[in-house]
């Protein structure tokens, strides 16, 4: 059984793995990355290798390295780092999954085969158990990512039952806007006892009146305050403060989404906030432009977004 840990809440991070030019791990940054997300973005928790992480991209070797070292520096630093070892092989998973539990992950997170995809439910959770059971002390995290996987099975469907299947289950990520959806994940929740986190920053807001009880993605590494700032409104009931922060922040993100936003150009504008170099993305993803730099920075100093800069 997994252990009944503190169950994850608040904001959580979903990490760039940064690289040199020649597209290298650029390991000797992660010290001060991990840093930057406790002192000055108030985010303490991470998601380690994921879509943001490029996680997919990276050879099974660097994942290990990349979630040893996440883990190591963020050692009584950060409340929790949860590591995504989804992979197309059930081998590799597990691999990484055992890996996690080796380094003293706090989780682990799975999305679904999207070359071969599950036809249903059974099939889909039959192969996340195989990855949970690799790892059996540590909470195991569905992450529903419809969009990018193709693999369309609704979340509820996926939650009902699951924990008779995969006993170390503790929640989901759940990215997609299928407020319906995870409307109803909530409330086969009755317990609360599972995470059931948000993965759409934009509309976190939403998420959180129907109950989310976290949040992971991949601007709060550099709007986690502002964020945090939405969250405490939100706990106070102070829903019109709470509005204007989503709205401000939806402003920056409808912006960027029009100039074409990804993993890339939240490189770009991460290393423009926080002055730690993240370097180019891997191919298939191509780095972003100046132009689109230049006219990120511009809107972020026209909201008031640029915090005073860090020196590199
Ligand atoms: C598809 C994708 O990467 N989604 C991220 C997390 O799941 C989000 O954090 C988005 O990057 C964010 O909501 C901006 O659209
Ligand atoms: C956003 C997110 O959770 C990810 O990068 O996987």
């Amino acid at each position: 059984m997994a252990l009944p840990k503190k169950k994850l809440q608040g904001l959580v991070a979903a990490t760039l793995t940064p690289m040199t030019e020649n597209g290298e791990i650029n390991f000797s940054v992660i010290g001060r990355y991990v840093d930057y997300l406790v002192k000055d973005q108030g985010v303490k928790n991470i998601f380690v290798n994921g879509t943001t992480g490029e996680g997919l991209s990276l050879s099974v070797s660097e994942r290990r390295q990349v979630a040893a070292e996440w883990v190591a520096q963020g050692k009584n630093k950060l409340d929790q780092v949860v590591i995504h070892v989804g992979a197309l092989s059930l081998k590799e998973s597990q691999e990484l999954a055992r890996h996690a539990a080796e380094i003293g992950a706090d989780g682990i997170a799975v999305i679904a085969p999207f070359f071969f995809k599950s036809q249903n439910k059974d099939a889909l959770i039959s192969f996340l158990k195989e990855v949970a059971a690799a790892a059996p002390a540590l909470p195991f995290y569905y992450y529903h990512i419809p969009a990018l996987t193709g693999v369309k099975i609704r979340a509820e469907e996926l939650l009902d039952g699951i924990q008779d299947k995969i006993p170390t289950f503790q929640g989901l990520k759940f990215t997609d806007t299928d407020l319906l959806d995870f409307g109803q994940c909530v409330d086969q929740n009755h317990q609360r006892q599972f995470a059931l986190l948000f993965g759409v920053d934009e509309q976190l807001l939403s998420a959180l009146i129907m109950g989310a009880s976290g949040a992971v993605g991949s601007t709060y590494n550099y709007l986690g305050k502002k964020t945090n700032q939405m969250l405490e409104a939100f706990e106070k009931k102070d829903f019109t403060t709470a509005l204007n922060y989503q709205f401000c922040i939806q402003r920056f993100i409808n912006y960027v989404i029009k100039l074409g936003f990804g993993v890339s150009q939240t490189k770009a504008i991460m290393t423009l906030v926080s002055g730690i170099p993240m370097g180019p993305p891997r191919l298939p993803l191509q780095k972003a432009t100046q132009e689109f730099t230049a006219n990120a920075e511009a809107k972020l100093k026209s909201l008031d977004f640029l915090g005073p800069k860090k020196g590199t």
